[in-house]
């Protein structure tokens, strides 16, 4: 059967179409843990996984803190892709440089640190242009990949559904497209343009051939996402009409976004100590305190310098946080930098149109924090809610604020529901606070209190009015 074709029922797409050197670019640009790039063996493909690695990062500006922040961060990042990193190195420059990102000092240090600790791979805190990565690969004589690529290759880990799948597959290709150049060269004086019958024009190269294929590639994902959107759409709509308030959880990866889920609604998530352990979302339902009910959507976790290609990959599932009523932003108080943690997802945020929703600021994994640094948190977030997931220390307190943060049923109506819309019945029920109920002849007259949208959709039935 060709993977191709079964997907989206749950077959991972592949891109067997491409030939062997475009799959190899593609494995090595990717960061080489995409097994679906090619049919390897479990064995081949432990072997071909990044395994002793060294950081190399440029400190441009901020402090030596922010530096060294970011670079702890790509060990994680690193390890989380299942690397073992022996050694980091950053270099005080006013910007990367143009031909090997690193000045040709430190490509001596880095080659001199990769050998002494047998190091196989190297890994570059930013994007490399492709110019950088091949010329840095030459000078140091191991593998090197940049920051975008390590975070493409823990999506590809991690993605489950179909859909998100086919969302990181579409934002390797992307990202693979502008590299095809370096490897270009290689291919086409070893490949030439013979081969590939049927596939390729007279005349043209192996290079513009891996393009074609890859640009149609890309165009049959944007396809079937774009049927997957619909999906989704349609489940969101039928969640709109029933208009059940909703929740979103966001926060950058790793800061208890499953955790705060399970927490909050006993749901059974998953959670790892793994950066975006989570790449599918998970909705829930809850209610408060006085019945209503609401739903809580776990999201894709946020990090600094999102490869734009994922932004615009998961942008669908970005989108449903865009719709929440209530944006609750998690915050790990444990972290080093929880104020550039917190900066980084406002930014992703704004980017896809959720800028305006109310938030909810917590700091979650209080148990981890000493006392002096919990006065400092709560100076720089005094609005927040103080939890821990883990203890269950403030979970009370979060759930009354969401509470208080959702659209507030204020309208106090009477309302004669005729026996044939038990569907607007049950709404008031779940969705509005019920003072009584009689039934008469025609209909059941209920009196509740009402949040505005509610009140606009009864307005018809109304026999009484605050
Ligand atoms: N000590 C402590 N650890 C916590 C707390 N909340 C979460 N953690 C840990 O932090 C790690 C990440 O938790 P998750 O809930 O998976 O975080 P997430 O934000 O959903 O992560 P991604 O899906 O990777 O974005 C796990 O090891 C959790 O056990 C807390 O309140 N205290």
């Amino acid at each position: 059967m060709n993977s191709q074709e079964d997907f989206p029922s749950g077959h991972t797409p592949s891109t067997g179409e491409l030939d062997l050197e475009a799959r190899q670019a593609l494995r090595r640009v990717v960061g080489l843990a995409s097994t679906e790039l090619e049919d390897v063996t479990d064995a081949e493909y432990r072997r071909l996984r990044l395994e002793r690695v060294v950081l190399v990062g440029v400190w441009t500006e901020g402090t030596i803190d922010d530096a060294e922040n970011s670079l702890a961060e790509l060990a994680q990042l690193a390890e989380t892709a299942g690397s073992e990193v022996v050694d980091g190195l950053i270099q005080r420059r006013s910007k990367p440089d143009a031909g090997t990102f690193i000045g040709s000092g430190k490509v001596r240090e880095v080659k001199d640190t990769v050998e002494a600790l047998g190091a196989d791979t190297v890994i570059a805190d930013g994007e490399l242009s492709p110019g950088q990565l091949i010329a840095l690969e030459k000078a140091i004589n191991v593998k090197v990949i940049d920051r975008t690529a390590l975070i493409l290759d823990i999506f590809a880990q991690h993605a489950k559904s179909a859909e998100g799948k086919a969302q990181v597959e579409l934002a390797q290709l992307q990202y693979l497209l502008p590299r095809l150049r370096g490897w270009g060269d290689a291919m086409s004086r070893q490949g030439g343009s013979n081969g590939g019958v049927g596939l390729r024009g007279p005349g043209e190269t192996k290079l513009e051939t891996d393009r074609r294929r890859i640009r149609a590639k890309v165009a049959k994902l944007r396809r079937e996402l774009a049927k997957l959107t619909v999906t989704r759409e349609t489940k969101r709509d039928s969640r709109t009409r029933n208009r059940v308030p909703g929740v979103a959880i966001a926060g950058y990866t790793n800061a208890g976004k499953s955790s705060l889920l399970n927490a909050l609604t006993g749901a059974g998530i998953l959670v790892q100590d793994a950066l975006f352990a989570t790449l599918d979302t998970s909705t829930r339902r809850s209610r408060t305190a006085e019945g209503r009910e609401y739903t809580v959507t776990d999201t894709v976790g946020f990090v600094r310098h999102l490869p734009h290609q994922l932004v615009e990959a998961f942008r669908s599932t970005l989108e449903e946080v865009a719709e929440a009523d209530l944006i609750v932003h998690v915050i790990d108080g444990s972290h080093p930098d929880p104020l550039g943690q917190a900066e980084a997802v406002r930014e992703v945020l704004a980017e896809v149109g959720a800028e305006e929703i109310p938030e909810l600021v917590v700091v979650n994994k209080l148990d981890l924090v000493a006392p002096d640094d919990v006065l400092q948190l709560r100076s720089d977030w005094p609005d927040a809610v103080f939890v821990s997931a883990h203890s269950g220390e403030g979970i009370d307190k979060l759930r009354a604020a969401i509470e208080q943060a959702l659209p507030q049923p204020h309208t106090m109506l009477t309302v004669c529901i005729p026996y044939v819309r038990g569907d607007l019945v049950s709404r008031l029920r779940s969705r509005g606070e019920v003072l009584s109920t009689e039934h008469r002849g025609d209909g059941s007259v209920i009196t509740a209190r009402v949040d505005d949208a509610l009140a606009g959709e009864l307005r018809a039935f109304v026999l009484e009015k605050d």
